[in-house]
């Protein structure tokens, strides 16, 4: 019997992610059509001998979150829990304080995954890897430039065991190209360690972490106090994939996620692919419909984009590279590009809105997603644009790489502009 356990987080996380998140919490944003934490949990489900997925954050349980596990429980005839942490534990924490729900039933291992991630989750492989050779820790690791491994956990592995040696978060020199991918598979007496360090930190008193902002003799930091403590003692081993793997921190990294989940969906879920049908819209390469949405028959959409519940495309919109979350209004002869449009927003006849992908350099298949600040010298940096809920654009205007905040009603064309 397996569980799997997803690291939410909270309210005070997913600050790179604003204006988004203000509406909804991070991870039920939608990502190629469906809650970022869905992919997840669907993952989880496919899993044979699943028996619990349990969420740990530090959200208020509240109306989207509770609709979200009541309908994700009916769809996956699975239990799915949400157990709240009244601090911030960090990633290790949670897992210690609901010890007990985790290991209730007796569960041979269990999965814990990091929310803000997107992965084709390879968890049949690693649950072989670890049957084969059963440790307490079981980390799943990918390759990254040198540049970017310093944005991550770096692993160094003895590539003919893969036991982790040497376990460094985020170094600030160059530690080695295999990276954390936050999604891991633990025995039950992973919960061994955790508890000694919790023992230690109630013995030291409080615990303040780097940035001194949740101090706190709960806390756990998975990453610090336990895998660069263990690392090199026979208890944590990587398994190395090659699969699709992204964080997503930013908005524009959501939308590369949901260019990665549409591609996915290919194998997965064809069914969710829209179709060039007689009569409807023009579909370029992956696009996902909600059922709801009324597109207009001379759009023309795709690739990679993304269209809520309620949505409205009139006729000759062109819509490329862009999620439009629910309710939106897309009106006559819009061009909507790299874009997310949120909640409820409404784009006039013949306006332009464009923003600017940073995706990953396409030369290096070793590239992610660079999740960085919005601002560099002082300046915005051209970025995908985001319309945040309930935003008005007037017609015939051009909104050029930036970000509106929520309920803005504009009245003229604005370029490289964070407009409050
Ligand atoms: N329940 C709970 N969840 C938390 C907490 N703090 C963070 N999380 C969740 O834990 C995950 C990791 O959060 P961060 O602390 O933001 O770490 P990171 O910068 O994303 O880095 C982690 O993930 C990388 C891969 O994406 C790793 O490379 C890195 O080593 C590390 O594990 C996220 O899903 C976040 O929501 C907490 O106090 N409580």
């Amino acid at each position: 019997m397996l569980k799997a356990v997803i690291l939410i987080g909270g309210p005070q996380k997913g600050t790179r992610f604003r204006p988004l998140s203000f509406e909804v919490p991070k991870p039920l944003f939608p990502v190629a059509g469906v809650p970022m934490i869905q992919h997840h949990i669907e993952a989880c489900a496919q899993v044979p001998g699943m028996q619990e997925i349990l969420l740990i954050g530090f959200y208020q349980p509240d109306e989207p979150l509770t609709r979200f596990l009541e309908a994700a429980q009916q769809e996956f005839n699975l239990p799915i829990r949400y157990l709240q942490e009244f601090v911030p534990l960090g990633t290790g924490g949670g897992l210690y304080h609901f010890r007990d729900q985790i290991l209730a039933g007796g569960p041979e291992a269990f999965f814990v995954l990091n929310a803000d991630v997107c992965s084709d989750f390879p968890l049949s492989a690693m649950l072989d890897a670890y049957r084969h050779q059963p440790h307490p820790f079981l980390l799943l690791g990918t390759t990254a430039n040198r540049t970017q491994s310093l944005n991550y956990g770096c692993i160094v592995e003895n590539p003919q065991t893969h036991e982790v040696l040497h376990y460094v978060e985020k170094p600030s020199t160059f530690v080695s190209d295999v990276i954390n991918c936050g999604i891991y598979l633990f025995s039950p007496e992973a919960l061994k360690p955790l508890r000694d360090v919790f023992q230690r930190n109630q013995q030291d008193g409080q615990l303040e972490d780097s940035s001194g902002l949740w101090p706190g003799a709960g806390t756990i930091r998975l990453e610090q106090d336990v895998f660069s403590a263990l690392a090199g003692q026979g208890q944590i081993y990587v398994h190395l994939t090659d699969g699709i793997w992204s964080q997503i921190k930013s908005a524009g990294s959501a939308l590369y996620a949901s260019r990665l989940y549409l591609g996915q969906y290919q194998l997965t879920h064809p069914e969710r692919l829209a179709k060039h049908a007689p009569g409807g819209p023009r579909i370029r390469g992956n696009v996902y419909i909600h059922p709801t949405a009324k597109v207009a028959p001379s759009a023309v959409l795709g690739p990679n984009v993304s269209i809520g519940e309620g949505v409205t495309v009139g006729e000759g919109v062109r819509l490329r590279e862009s999620i439009v979350l629910h309710g939106a209004t897309l009106q006559e002869h819009t061009c909507v590009l790299h874009t997310i449009v949120g909640w409820g927003s409404t784009v006039g006849r013949w306006a332009r809105v464009e923003g600017t992908p940073n995706d990953p350099n396409p030369n290096d298949p070793r590239a992610h997603m660079d999740s960085e600040s919005l601002f560099k010298d002082g300046k915005l940096l051209p970025a995908i644009t985001i319309l945040g809920c309930r935003v008005r654009i007037p017609a015939e205007v051009l909104i050029l790489n930036s970000i509106v905040l929520p309920h803005k009603e504009l009245s003229r064309s604005f370029t490289n502009q964070i407009i409050l």
